[in-house]
């Protein structure tokens, strides 16, 4: 199986003068192309610094974050924004669409970065709405479409650039029931399609799902357990 994404005895210290919070205490795992994991751990365990840390949008304070085999922990600024771009698809709580733009819009937006020319941007990011159930909202902005909608446009567009993961943080933790079931689903459907999809959640029926659970308190991996199909695995 290939290896996405590792971490080596990962630290995370605030320094806040008096004060230093470990964060992150030594942790290390690896992520396999097709897994879907899923990080749980009580409130301050964690998590969202490492989830910071996986989405290179914050540095370990030790410890080496590899993705693909590139250790990125070392990495200047400039090459970081360029390793989320092209190889991280980020889904959060609260969406982060720009609201001025169209859900079409909003996912060619990760592809103009990248460089992806205007015709294939637009066909993809149509492609990718079609999938997400989305292929009559195209020009629908933020406002105009419901929660799950919103969601739906965040994983369109978390997909834009065939990431080597998608990193998730409580994404049905704004919506009702039903439209997290519905959002479940989508992301069940990503694993089947060998989609590899790491995500922080309390929502106890994506923990079933998950085919690698990740146990997280005071900073340290309590345990990962594996289980399940992995789609893609060869
Ligand atoms: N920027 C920061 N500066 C100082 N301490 C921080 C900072 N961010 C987080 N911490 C501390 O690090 C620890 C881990 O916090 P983190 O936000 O990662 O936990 P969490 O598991 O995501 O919690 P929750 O489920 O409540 O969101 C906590 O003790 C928190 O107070």
């Amino acid at each position: 199986m290939k290896k996405v994404m590792e971490l080596v005895d990962v630290w995370k210290i605030y320094d806040l003068g008096e004060v230093k919070v470990e964060a992150l205490r030594g942790v290390s795992f690896e992520v396999f192309e097709g897994e879907y994991v899923i990080i749980i751990g009580p409130s301050g365990s964690g998590k969202s610094t490492l989830l910071h840390i996986l989405g290179c949008l914050d540095r370990p304070t030790k410890g080496k974050v590899l993705i693909e085999g590139e250790e990125v922990s070392r990495m200047g600024d400039r090459r970081l924004a360029q390793v989320r771009n092209r190889k991280i698809g980020f889904v959060f709580q609260s969406y982060n669409l720009l609201p001025r733009l169209t859900a079409l819009e909003n996912v060619e937006l990760p592809m103009i970065y990248a460089g992806v020319p205007a015709k294939e941007r637009k066909r993809r990011a149509k492609e990718l709405l079609e999938l997400v159930g989305l292929g009559d909202r195209l020009h629908h902005r933020p406002n105009q479409l419901s929660g799950g909608q919103q969601q739906r446009v965040a994983i369109a567009r978390a997909l834009a650039n065939d990431p080597v993961f998608i990193l998730a943080d409580e994404p049905t933790g704004n919506l009702d029931t039903k439209t997290g079931e519905e959002i479940l689903e989508l992301f069940r459907k990503l694993h089947e399609m060998g989609k590899t999809l790491v995500v922080v959640t309390h929502n106890l029926e994506m923990v079933d799902e998950g085919t690698c659970i990740v146990r997280i308190r005071d900073g340290k991996i309590e345990g990962v357990e594996r289980r399940g199909v992995v789609y893609g695995d060869t």
